[in-house]
């Protein structure tokens, strides 16, 4: 199996108690949330300041890093971080993978509010918010001195998604965008032109009727129940999935999840489901989406750019050739996407040696050649523009023109309040209340799609509502 990192279903409830989790640290005096998966499996990097004298009498750091990533790419960060501890000068970097986004930061607002947090830790987008109203964190921009990173050098979406308010809370370390992948060989022998993906909804339905209909597979399209795809079907039509500028110009207080927009978005997918041409996995269900998809079972699966990587190498363990094409757009408009994957966050707290550390290894995993290398590796998008401009010289997107897809589509982004991404603090619960509304639309007896996105507003709008009583 290939190497994504494996995200467990979602375990209802969860998200709402991780809110209260990390909110509460700041504004309600420290009150422990829910641990998650516990958080504690790494060691903690509280008690001393992690220093020793080294056996050449200089000073040597631990430092704890937690990250979400599992499989392959938990091996590839630490192949990563093997090479910062080879080149750094004492400092001992001790890995925890929590193989989800949810489980890592439902352990670290856990070891937040328990005053033991790791010294660097991987959090998803949609844990921005979260995060800066825990007030737990130090800016990165605070940590590292200006003269040792070029940031006007980052890719402009990815910068302009974490900087919030002027400041950079945190690095950018693996961004994505959402993507199709689709078979080659099954497009060929449907009739299918390999060279012309479908770049609509009806584009997908037509291709998929196709596909089924001479029987090359038994449903044309798959991809997990998964609200990062309605966010970004939401900016490709230039609606903002929360009121104020997405969160951005100030705290959202309501969604627009019963807007046209979002009624083009579920019409369309409720009907793919009726038509017996999407494969369901479930919530969040990205494994059992990417085995459909290399087995064959369907011809097209929307996913992360992050796994071209072992997805191209899967593909050719089950002897078909993947291509990629952008996510399909709802209709004419195709204003952009915005940006997926995490950013690294340092705690307050740490000594001022593990501080420092914590500060040396950011520099190190967004040094143009380790994004380079972690971009081949996977499939995420560099962070830096010199990255791609290394990897264009050696040539790797003439060989590898697949990897190209997510960057162009990047780069074919407006920016807008809509493509700019999100921000709220009950993010994690929002989008449970999203998948679980697609959930209840094509049960037998169960909403219309206006029924549905009329309770999904009311309960996400609750849900902010809620988060914002408890932070102001
Ligand atoms: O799988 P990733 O890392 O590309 O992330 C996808 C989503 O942005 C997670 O929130």
């Amino acid at each position: 199996m290939t190497g994504r990192h494996t995200r467990r279903k979602f375990i209802q409830g969860a998200g709402a108690a991780t809110v209260a989790g990390l909110a509460g640290c700041s504004s309600n005096g420290g009150s422990s949330g829910d641990g998650g998966d516990g958080g504690s499996s790494g060691g903690d990097s509280g008690g001393s300041d992690g220093t020793t004298m080294g056996s050449g009498g200089g000073q040597s750091v631990t430092i704890q890093f937690w990250h979400a990533m599992g499989g392959d790419l938990a091996q590839r960060i630490d192949d990563i971080v093997n090479s910062f501890e080879e080149q750094s000068d004492g400092i001992t970097v001790e890995t925890t993978s929590r193989n989800s986004y949810r489980d890592n930061l439902n352990a670290t607002t856990s070891a937040v509010s328990s005053g033991n947090p790791p010294a660097l830790s991987q959090i998803f987008e949609i844990g921005t918010q979260l995060a800066i109203d825990s007030q737990a964190f130090v800016p990165v921009e605070d940590i590292i001195p200006s003269d040792r990173i070029n940031f006007d050098n980052f890719l402009d979406p990815v910068l302009d998604f974490y900087r919030i308010d002027g400041k950079l809370n945190s690095m950018p370390f693996n961004s994505s965008n959402a993507i199709m992948m689709y078979n080659r060989d099954a497009f060929e022998e449907a009739g299918l032109d390999p060279d012309s993906p479908p770049t609509t909804y009806q584009g997908i339905t037509d291709a998929a009727n196709t596909l089924t209909s001479e029987g090359v597979v038994e449903t044309g399209i798959t991809f997990p129940n998964h609200s990062w795809f309605v966010e970004g079907w939401m900016a490709h039509q230039n609606t903002t999935l929360v009121n104020n500028e997405n969160g951005r110009a100030g705290r959202a207080t309501e969604s627009n999840l019963d807007t046209d927009a979002a009624q083009n978005i579920f019409e369309w997918w409720v009907d793919l489901y009726d038509q017996d041409q999407y494969l369901n996995p479930g919530i969040e269900a990205w494994g059992e989406a990417q085995q459909a998809f290399l087995t064959q079972q369907t011809g097209m699966i929307i996913y992360s750019t992050s796994s071209i990587a072992p997805m191209k190498q899967g593909a050719a363990d089950n002897g078909f050739e993947l291509d990629t094409a952008y996510l399909p757009a709802p209709g004419g408009d195709r204003t952009g996407l915005p940006i997926g994957g995490a950013s690294l966050w340092v705690p307050q707290g740490l000594s001022d040696a593990q501080q420092q550390a914590a500060g040396e290894l950011l520099l190190y995993m967004t040094q143009p050649e380790q994004q380079a290398r972690w971009h081949r590796g996977t499939g995420y998008f560099p962070v830096r523009e010199e990255s791609i401009t290394l990897l264009e010289e050696d040539g790797f997107y003439e060989e590898n023109p697949s990897f190209r897809t997510a960057i162009d589509q990047l780069n074919e982004t407006e920016s807008t309040p809509a493509t700019s991404g999100a921000l709220m603090g009950p993010f994690p619960e929002v989008r449970t209340i999203i998948e679980e509304g697609y959930v209840s639309m094509i049960q037998d007896g169960g909403p219309s799609v206006s029924e549905g996105l009329s309770q999904v507003k009311s309960d996400v709008d609750s849900a902010i509502q809620s988060y914002n009583d408890r932070v102001s």
